[in-house]
């Protein structure tokens, strides 16, 4: 029973303490956490707070400030918290704290988006790359794992946990997330926690918050999910609550692995894999960018995908590539499907490419930069009218001429100016995200199958209106970054209906598309959707599945149709 609880730095060092635990399911026995070490910057907004420096003393620790002050002259133990009452400890929280505390309330009050911003957040609290990686870890665990978290809350509140008020909540599970899931001592996760109850609430609930959280820390992590395990009625209710993901999404993800043809067991590693925290995936545009300057900075090569390459190594905004945005971050199999389309074989004329449905123009870019070295031209079309401004955006680097970007309905899509039909599109359809749910850690709790039940009928048309400005022989992507039955076999059985196109070998054009290795063999190997037989009538048309916890990119799908 072990739960990767990640954030944006899996890797950064203890901030409040040493090395505590290494995450979910790594407390053992020794429950006695360490003692600080520097860089705990108390403060609020407002004040930045007295910077300490902790340092070891012989073979008891002691803190010192940077006077060299003696702090908390006691022996620490991980569960020997501080004697005084709550209100006469530590009085603000600090800014790391602070600023995952916001995140969480624009997330749970205004339907934000936590990684637009948390950025903006860490800038606006001026956090060093410490705190940054503390505060990404804090919100984006807390996010992921708040189901989980509220299986233990609940034996530790005397009401139903939906009933505690909404920041009360929110502190709590902040919390509950230190002291089960990061290597935070546990002395430090709780006054710093209450301490950020007190700021932001009030000294009634801190003292809520403190006798909560007390109970929470009387168990490890292994103990409170077994615990939570054991009172599932059923395996479902007991993967939900162990893994945290609401059990629509467990049962149709069981569904989904069984109708993609991969075994029933590997539901446990998929779940985690949402629950662990992405590599950046760095892409350079072909042409135009390069990886050197993100390599000298730590960056290593891509194993999936040429032009690719991973970077653990910090702040991205730090690299002038990025800035100038020739490099940028994006998903390997989003770069997988893109390269696809555009190397797939194509007879006859290849010079008008569409993407349908580009914001923000991750894709697009990608796409209009191999296009562009061909002397293709991208169109670029997206119906939101602030996410037709990304696409802008995050064309710019391409050579002018080498694409244009509309704002419209993609299912009222017209020929090209010039009457000409298209050569290459993608439909990378507005989807319900469940492929992408490591990304987006609150997206798990806000999707409902009803949301997907309203975005079928708008997937199949999108694809009519592509397929209708598609010139015979031309090639169409059906994109989704989901691996659920509906968005995807459900809907190219819809597609192959319409008579319009067929269905090529997806599989083949993705393998082709990928890094090869040393025998030169593709690195994506074998049926890549073995469990679908889209068309009976042609055995050699297939679908490509992409899995997280298999390809370590999201859950993409991609079918690949020649227009008849
Ligand atoms: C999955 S996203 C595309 C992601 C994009 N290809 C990329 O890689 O950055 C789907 C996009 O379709 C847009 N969309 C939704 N309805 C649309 C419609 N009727 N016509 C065109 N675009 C639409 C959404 O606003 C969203 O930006």
């Amino acid at each position: 029973m072990s739960m990767n609880a990640g954030g944006g730095s899996r890797n950064h060092q203890n901030r409040d303490g040493n090395q505590g635990r290494g995450g979910f399911g790594a407390r053992g026995g020794n429950r006695r956490g360490g003692e600080g070490r520097p860089d705990s910057r108390g403060g609020n907004r407002d004040n930045q707070g007295e910077r300490q420096e902790f340092k070891r003393d012989g073979g008891g620790e002691t803190r010192r400030n940077v006077q060299g002050r003696e702090r908390n002259r006691r022996g620490q133990h991980e569960r020997d918290f501080s004697a005084s009452a709550p209100s006469q400890r530590t009085r603000s929280g600090d800014a790391a704290r602070t600023a995952a505390f916001e995140v969480l309330v624009a997330v749970a009050t205004e339907d934000a988006y936590a990684n637009l911003v948390l950025p903006k957040t860490i800038r606006a609290y001026h956090l060093d790359q410490r705190d940054a990686g503390f505060a990404t870890e804090l919100t984006y665990g807390t996010l992921r794992n708040q189901g989980t978290y509220d299986a233990i809350l609940a034996h530790c509140v005397d009401r139903e946990v939906a009933r505690i008020g909404t920041k009360i909540l929110l502190v709590l599970r902040l919390g509950v997330h230190q002291l089960l899931a990061m290597r935070v001592p546990d002395h430090a996760a709780l006054n710093q926690t209450v301490a950020l109850a007190r700021a932001e609430i009030g000294t009634g609930p801190a003292n809520f918050v403190n006798a909560v959280l007390r109970r929470v820390s009387e168990r490890s992590s292994e103990e409170w999910h077994q615990l939570i395990s054991d009172e599932a009625t059923d395996d479902l209710q007991r993967m939900a609550l162990d893994k945290s993901h609401p059990a629509w999404i467990v049962r149709a993800f069981r569904q989904s692995l069984a109708a993609h043809g991969r075994k029933p067991a590997e539901i446990e590693a998929l779940l985690d894999a949402d629950n662990a925290a992405p590599t950046v995936n760095l892409v350079e545009l072909p042409g135009l960018g390069s990886l050197d300057e993100a390599r000298s900075k730590g960056a290593e090569d891509g194993t999936l995908v040429a032009g690719s390459a991973l970077y653990s190594s910090g702040d991205l905004a730090r690299l002038d590539s990025v800035r100038e945005g020739t490099v940028r971050a994006q998903d390997a199999g989003s770069q997988l499907v893109a390269r696809a389309l555009a190397h797939a074989e194509l007879q006859g004329e290849d010079s008008n490419w569409l993407d349908l449905c580009a914001g923000p123009g991750g894709k697009a870019a990608l796409l209009g930069a191999l296009g562009a070295q061909r002397g293709a031209r991208l169109l670029a079309n997206e119906s939101a009218e602030h996410r037709a401004r990304l696409v802008e955006q995050s064309l710019q680097p391409l050579p002018a001429g080498s694409y244009s970007v509309v704002t419209g309905d993609g299912r009222q899509i017209e020929k090209t100016a010039t009457g000409q039909m298209f050569d290459r599109v993608m439909v990378d359809v507005p989807c319900s995200g469940l492929g992408a749910l490591r990304r987006r850690p609150e997206a798990r709790w806000r999707k409902t199958p009803r949301d997907i039940a309203e975005l079928l009928p708008l997937q199949l048309d999108l694809f009519k209106a592509a397929a209708s400005v598609t010139r015979p022989g031309g090639l169409i992507a059906y994109v989704t970054c989901s691996p659920h039955m509906a968005e995807t076999q459900n809907i190219v059985h819809d597609i192959l209906r319409t008579g319009q196109v067929e269905l090529l070998d997806s599989a083949a054009a993705l393998r082709a598309a990928a890094l090869t290795n040393e025998a030169g063999t593709s690195v994506l190997t074998g049926d890549l959707d073995p469990g679908f037989t889209p068309d009976d009538k042609n055995p050699a048309a297939t679908t490509g599945q992409l899995w997280p916890h298999v390809h370590g990119t999201d859950a993409m799908f991609f079918a690949l149709f020649r227009k008849k």
